[in-house]
């Protein structure tokens, strides 16, 4: 581990911990295509522009769960403060950053690698968690600041509270499209999640002397319902579609969206949990910031009537499960992977006949 904080010119290998199997290594061969989501027409309440807006969102969803959006209605300056402060952080002394070290247990804090959680396959990323309650306290991230970085870290708190007020907002309009897009009450997914809350992650990816042979994040699908993601302009999100690795060209006026095994769980199916991995650079540090939806924990993940039907055509493809059964399975049992929902739901019926 203590390669790790060396700076790159000191570093010849990685250690064997941070290698990951050949064939998650597989090069990206082109750049995936996916679709744009302009929401200006969504926020004017223009009636055609919503219907495009979904009619692309659905497409995107029944085939990979991945789309981007722009005019998104969260402010450009506030989005650089943000990855301003998560950049000052994560250069602050690793001393300064393990007196808020996530502990066993816990999902909040700073962490290296999981290195903590797991022995193989170590991500090549340091990570800032915290949560943040939809109907919490307006002061919930300055106060998890302090509380594990001490006093002086007062900006960045106060900075990543309007980040996630202003994140949250999209969120909901995001789920307000999606539910139109299904062909359902537009109010439907936004009412389930309105009360809901998000683990909110900063994500920093140092340089690595072999790039070629681990990960930044590994092949999986969040196990959460939607993720909304804003990535600086160097590069490395890469998304599984058509049994191809396929890179994500950065935007800077953009939020990547890709939708978790959650509201895949929701749809009965219908629409897909997003594969995805994070790649490293040789010469390049990256940066990430996550906002991962959940709703409530005590809230029944079930899908809407009209997207099953006891009929044979569209039964039940999941058992009836809280969120927090699913995040207790996540953070507990199972590291999440391609196939996170499907053997969660075969352990669950195992448990629950
Ligand atoms: C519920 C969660 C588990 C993870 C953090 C949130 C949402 C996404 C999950 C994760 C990012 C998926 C990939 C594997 C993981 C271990 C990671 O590399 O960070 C996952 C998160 C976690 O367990 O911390
Ligand atoms: O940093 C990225 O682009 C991907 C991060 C990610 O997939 C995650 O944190 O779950
Ligand atoms: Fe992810």
């Amino acid at each position: 581990m203590d390669d790790f904080f060396k700076t790159s010119a000191e570093k010849t290998s990685i250690p064997k911990e941070y290698i990951w199997p050949e064939e998650d290594l597989v090069l990206a061969g082109e750049e995936l295509e996916e679709p744009v989501v302009d929401l200006q027409g969504f926020f004017r309440g223009d009636w055609e522009a919503t219907q495009h807006a979904a009619m692309l969102v659905r497409a995107s969803c029944l085939k990979h769960g991945f789309f981007q959006v722009i005019n998104h209605g969260v402010d450009s300056h506030l989005i650089n403060m943000a990855h301003y402060q998560a950049k000052t952080f994560f250069k602050l002394p690793i001393s300064e950053k393990q007196k808020g070290q996530q502990q066993l247990g816990s999902k909040w804090g700073f962490s290296v690698a999981h290195a903590h959680r797991f022995s193989t396959k170590l991500p090549w990323k340091e990570m800032l968690t915290f949560g943040f309650h939809h109907e919490g306290s307006n002061a919930a991230v300055v106060d998890f600041f302090q509380s594990f970085f001490g006093e002086g870290i007062e900006e960045t708190g106060l900075v990543f509270q309007r980040y996630c007020e202003g994140v949250k907002k999209l969120s909901l309009a995001i789920m307000e499209i999606l539910g139109i897009s299904l062909g359902i009450d537009k109010s439907y997914f936004r009412e389930f999640f309105q009360d809901g809350n998000a683990i909110v992650r900063a994500n920093f990816y140092p340089t690595c002397p072999e790039p070629g042979l681990t990960l930044g994040i590994g092949p999986h699908s969040d196990p959460t319902s939607v993720t909304i993601l804003h990535q600086d302009q160097v590069g490395g999100l890469e998304v599984f579609v058509d049994n191809k690795w396929k890179s994500i060209r950065p935007r800077h006026d953009a939020f990547v969206i890709n939708l978790g095994d959650t509201f895949m769980a929701l749809t009965n199916g219908m629409y897909k949990s997003c594969l995805h991995r994070a790649t490293v650079k040789k010469h390049q540090e990256r940066m990430s910031l996550t906002y991962f939806l959940c709703p409530r924990e005590d809230k029944m993940i079930k899908p809407p009537q009209d997207l099953f039907s006891s009929r044979e055509e569209k039964p039940r493809k999941y058992p009836d499960f809280t969120w927090f059964d699913f995040l207790r399975y996540t953070s507990e049992h199972y590291r999440a992977d391609e196939a996170t929902l499907q053997n969660f739901t075969k352990w669950f019926i195992s448990f629950n006949p």
